[in-house]
């Protein structure tokens, strides 16, 4: 059944199931891939005597999605085992009352794979076996809006209308140049670690200001300040009587 005929309050976010999932798959992705989304996909019935779903690939949704989630809801059912394949490797997830081996068949169960594992769900040869699948898809994770949080929409930022008419002025920075903004919170961005987490580690005002930047098609790089050229300040900032030091306020 298709998501949009059906309404189920099973959340695999409050069951941990995402957590562990991100956690399991996601060990070798890229660093600004934080987290994983899972949208509901379907619900399927396979009742005996007969019900299966035969040997395919899932089709991926779009280039971030990259696994399945397939959760058995607690319901009877002998047979309708999910056989997953890659490679020569196999394996079976068999939840049935006789395969369970005396775990319990009350609670939910769940099996996790990448869509490209060919997979297949054998007969069911008593009572129902019932399953939503999500599609999982990598997602940046907390305190990552840079660019594409389908959260929060850039243009309802004051900031965005100001810097976008400040850009439309025609005689703003005609020449070009650097437009350097100071941070308002302190970054580990000397050590390795650290370097690495930025932009995503940016915080507040910060990454408010780094999303627009972005949104707004700038260029933007994040550097630390070890020499300050008062000649390049602004008039604010200009005889404050303080030596080269950076302005953090
Ligand atoms: O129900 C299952 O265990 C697998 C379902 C499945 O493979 C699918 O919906 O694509
Ligand atoms: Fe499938």
């Amino acid at each position: 059944m298709d998501r949009s005929t059906f309404s189920v309050d099973f959340c695999p976010y409050e069951t941990g199931i995402i957590d562990t999932v991100a956690q399991l798959l996601l060990s070798n992705v890229h660093q600004a891939t934080k987290g994983v989304r899972a949208e509901l996909y379907k619900l399927n019935i396979y009742s005996a005597p007969s019900g299966f779903f035969k040997p395919h690939v899932d089709t991926p949704r779009s280039s971030i999605q990259s696994e399945s989630l397939v959760v058995a809801l607690p319901c009877h059912h002998e047979g309708g085992q999910l056989v997953v394949r890659h490679a020569d490797q196999t394996i079976t997830f068999d939840r049935s009352a006789s395969g369970s081996q005396g775990r319990t068949v009350s609670a939910v169960q769940w099996a996790a794979f990448y869509s490209d594992c060919e997979h297949e769900v054998k007969e069911v040869t008593e009572g129902h076996r019932i399953t939503l699948t999500y599609n999982l898809y990598y997602s940046l994770g907390v305190g990552n809006l840079t660019g594409n949080s389908p959260a929060m929409d850039v243009t309802s930022l004051l900031l965005y209308h100001k810097v976008k008419a400040a850009l439309e002025i025609p005689n703003f920075m005609a020449n070009g140049g650097f437009l350097g903004i100071y941070c308002q919170h302190a970054y580990a961005h000397s050590t390795d670690e650290g370097i690495v987490a930025l932009p995503e580690a940016l915080k507040g005002t910060d990454m408010a200001i780094y999303t627009v930047f972005l949104a707004l098609g700038l260029d933007i790089s994040i550097r630390g300040v070890l020499k300050v050229d008062k000649e390049m300040m602004y008039d604010d900032h200009q005889n404050t009587g303080e030596e080269d030091s950076p302005q953090h306020d």
